[in-house]
């Protein structure tokens, strides 16, 4: 055994928690832990789909691996094992096949499009075939012009009333469809998003489904020309596209009619909420974070934290061994507070899960009340924890030294993927601004309304300051909840009053917005953290669970809520809610929590449960065994294939040999 693995099953000795619990929890209960396990034992022990090491691969290896995993899966696991795209397992599936699929798009976005914006016969006839992957579909709503803008997408599907067809049509470059996933190469079918126009006039942005390649040949069809954008930063394995259409005729019935449709004669029949075309966008908001972006910092935590306990570098006391870099106070601080971060985000996202789902049912009954709520949630949490969770990211790589700078640490391609959330589904500033738009309405009404639901601490606005007067009372969950939700209304109550202002003085409603975005960026910040510390609070306040677990999580809690406090005490200090002197109170507060945690380190992310295969990592597996992986990994560079490279005898072959001459004295060397 190394001298590193001996040193985290040391670490491993001082955990005074149970770790399997923490996992249970973290995961929702027993029953889940068990059906990820078998989830994963399934795919872990069918050598087809393990993992390859995809930090030397190049794109094209990746794409054509996926494919190759993602066909196995469909073809010979899903049947084995009794799964399909819509079981309960499927997130266990994800999680345990590493990002490394490829139809994450038609599986993900695709299938439950039909499902929500078709009609019962569409579904029937569209949800079976690309269940079984006889179609396959791709989401195509971005434009090479437009992403966020919907309302200025510019691909028209223009009625033709004589044939009953639209005419699916981009008029110019920067109408061309860019950037939707498994449309480069994979996709025979698209659900595009275009403008409807009868008898010249606009009717918005609906759903059409468009075949746009051959199911024999897989050439394009006439009028339409896709391919593959090219390389990313990220998700390798995703075939994102581009699709040019050429007025492209299509049946009258492939308009997706659940929430609005267009009779022979051309009449115009909107069936629901117009935003409800938006649906799919606020269902993978409030679905993906979990397991796309939290995970992500999850997976980067555990590696961090694995290498920070085996690194030894430097000697704290002078003459004394040299000490894991673990021991460092600003080593702690930049590592514990993202494993707080992992549980209380990872919290928050399974509560917006839960109520994306209550809403969805509440849907099938006909009350979209929830909307307005739901959409500024979710909107407001993918853009926080998105940012949150990779800027973390990115902190724990440069934590991890010269190791987490080379793909052989894991890092960079955990974060190259997760990093995205902060772009698709949204970009983030404007997701933001979508959620301050809500808050500053509901500001507006509770002078003369009672609020409910997420935005209900928002009814109490008097005006007081923190009791506290010792650290250690800063640990107390209700101290913490109290202090979020205190900033959160203040700087919403702040920004509204100089909207409000701003209009009174003339300004029209879309300057004094503009002026104030900025400020209005950070009032959400300030609303989604008091959601993610409240909720985590509310989580723990109702676990039975063994106290040493509990006490883990508290400290859990307290660290997330006192790091945002130090990073954000300008704000609490403007609110008047806590001094100055209080502000270093809970700086103390959190230095104290880092020691009391730093011996439980190791359990903390043990208990997020992400095998060796998932991680990828030389640095953060397991059994601590760094410097042998590091060189076995090292030893498969392409570049080591042969001894000497081809590329040296082409290029410096010359200047080896002169140099071998002056050396053995056969020539002189001059300057
Ligand atoms: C076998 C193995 C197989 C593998 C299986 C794989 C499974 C896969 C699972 C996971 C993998 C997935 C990984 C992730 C992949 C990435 C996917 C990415 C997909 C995309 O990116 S799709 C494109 C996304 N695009 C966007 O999000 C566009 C953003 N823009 C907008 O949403 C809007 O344009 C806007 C909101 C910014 C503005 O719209 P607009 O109409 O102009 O509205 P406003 O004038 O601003 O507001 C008017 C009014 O409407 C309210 N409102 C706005 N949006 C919504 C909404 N969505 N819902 C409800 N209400 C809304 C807004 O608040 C205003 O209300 P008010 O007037 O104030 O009351
Ligand atoms: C990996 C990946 C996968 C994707 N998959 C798909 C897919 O499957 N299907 C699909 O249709 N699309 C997909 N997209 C596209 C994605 O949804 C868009 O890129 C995203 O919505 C952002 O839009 P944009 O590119 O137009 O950004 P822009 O809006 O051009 O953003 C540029 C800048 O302008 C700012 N900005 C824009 N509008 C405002 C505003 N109103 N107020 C303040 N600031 C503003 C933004 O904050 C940003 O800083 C994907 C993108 C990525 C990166």
């Amino acid at each position: 055994m190394s001298k590193q693995s001996r040193l985290l099953e040391e670490e491993r000795r001082k955990v005074n928690f149970s770790v399997e619990e923490l996992t249970n929890i973290y995961d929702g209960g027993v029953e889940q832990t068990e059906m990820k396990r078998k989830v994963e034992a399934a795919i872990h022990n069918d050598p087809e789909c393990r993992c390859k090491d995809v930090g030397m691969m190049t794109r094209e290896e990746r794409f054509n691996d996926g494919m190759r995993r993602t066909i196995h899966l469909n073809k010979v696991v899903f049947p084995r094992e009794g799964w399909n795209a819509f079981s309960k397992e499927l997130d266990y599936v994800l999680r345990n096949i590493g990002k490394e699929f490829c139809l994450g798009i038609h599986t993900g976005v695709f299938l439950p499009c039909i499902l929500s914006f078709g009609s019962d016969e569409q579904i029937a006839k569209w949800l079976p075939l690309g269940a079984q992957l006889q179609i396959i579909g791709t989401y195509a709503q971005t434009e090479l012009g437009h992403g966020t803008f919907l309302r200025g997408l510019q691909t028209v599907a223009t009625y033709d009333k004589a044939s009953q067809e639209f005419v699916i049509n981009c008029p110019e470059i920067s109408a061309m469809k860019w950037w939707p996933g498994d449309m480069g190469k994979s996709a025979n079918h698209a659900l595009v998003m275009a403008q409807v126009v009868i008898d010249g006039k606009k009717y918005g942005m609906h759903p059409f489904i468009v075949q746009i390649r051959d199911l024999t040949t897989h050439m394009p069809l006439p009028g339409i020309t896709v391919g593959d954008i090219g390389n990313k930063v990220g998700f390798e394995t995703t075939d994102n596209g581009f699709l040019h259409f050429n007025k492209v005729r299509i049946p009258r019935e492939n308009l997706l009619c659940k929430n609005s449709e267009v009779k022979p004669d051309g009449t115009y029949v909107a069936k629901t909420k117009d935003k409800m075309v938006y649906g799919s966008m606020v269902r993978l908001r409030a679905i993906f974070l979990e397991g796309e972006v939290v995970s992500a910092l999850g997976k980067a935590c555990t590696i961090a934290v694995r290498y920070s306990l085996v690194r030894q570098q430097g000697e704290l006391e002078p003459g004394k061994p040299e000490v894991a870099v673990m021991e460092y106070m600003t080593q702690q601080k930049k590592l514990l507070p993202y494993v707080a971060m992992t549980y209380a985000t990872h919290f928050a996202c399974l509560k917006l899960k839960k109520m994306y789902n209550i809403f969805e049912q509440k849907v099938k009954e006909g009350d979209l009340s929830g909307l307005p709520e739901l959409h500024a949630l979710s909107a407001g949490m993918k853009a926080s924890v998105a940012e949150q969770c990779t800027d973390g990211i990115e902190i724990l790589r440069k934590s991890c030294g010269g190791h987490g700078y080379s793909n052989a640490s894991g890092i960079p391609i955990i974060w190259a993927r997760a990093v995205a959330g902060c772009t698709y589904e949204g970009e983030n500033t404007v997701m933001y601004l979508q959620c301050a738009r809500y808050l500053v309405k509901c500001y507006n009404q509770v002078q003369t309304n009672r609020l409910h639901g997420t935005v209900a601490y928002l009814n109490n606005m008097n005006q007081s300051t923190c009791r506290v007067n010792k650290a250690n009372d800063f640990q107390q969950p209700a101290v913490l909840v109290a202090c979020f939700q205190y900033r959160a209304r203040e700087v919403i109550k702040s920004v509204a009053m100089k909207i409000n202002h701003l209009t009174k003085n003339g300004y029209p409603n879309h300057e004094a917005w503009n002026k104030c975005s900025v400020e209005l960026v950070n009032v959400v910040k300030a609303h989604i953290t008091q959601y993610i510390v409240a909720t985590f609070a509310s989580v723990i306040d109702e676990l039975s669970c063994s106290p040493p677990v509990k006490t883990v999580l508290l400290q859990m809690c307290a660290l997330y809520a006192l790091e945002n406090i130090t990073l954000y005490s300008g704000d609490f200090l403007k609110v008047g809610y806590l001094s100055p002197k209080q502000c270093d109170l809970a700086l103390e507060a959190e230095l104290d929590l880092l020691s009391c945690l730093r011996p439980n380190a190791v359990g903390l992310v043990d208990a997020f449960d992400y095998s060796d295969d998932l991680l990828q990592s030389c640095i953060g597996a397991y059994d601590g065994n760094v410097y042998e992986r590091l060189f076995e990994w090292a030893k498969k560079s392409p570049l080591n294939k042969t001894e000497v490279h081809e590329e040296t005898y082409k290029y410096l072959k010359p200047y080896l040999h002169a140099g071998r001459d002056i050396l053995e004295g056969k020539t002189k060397s001059k300057l």
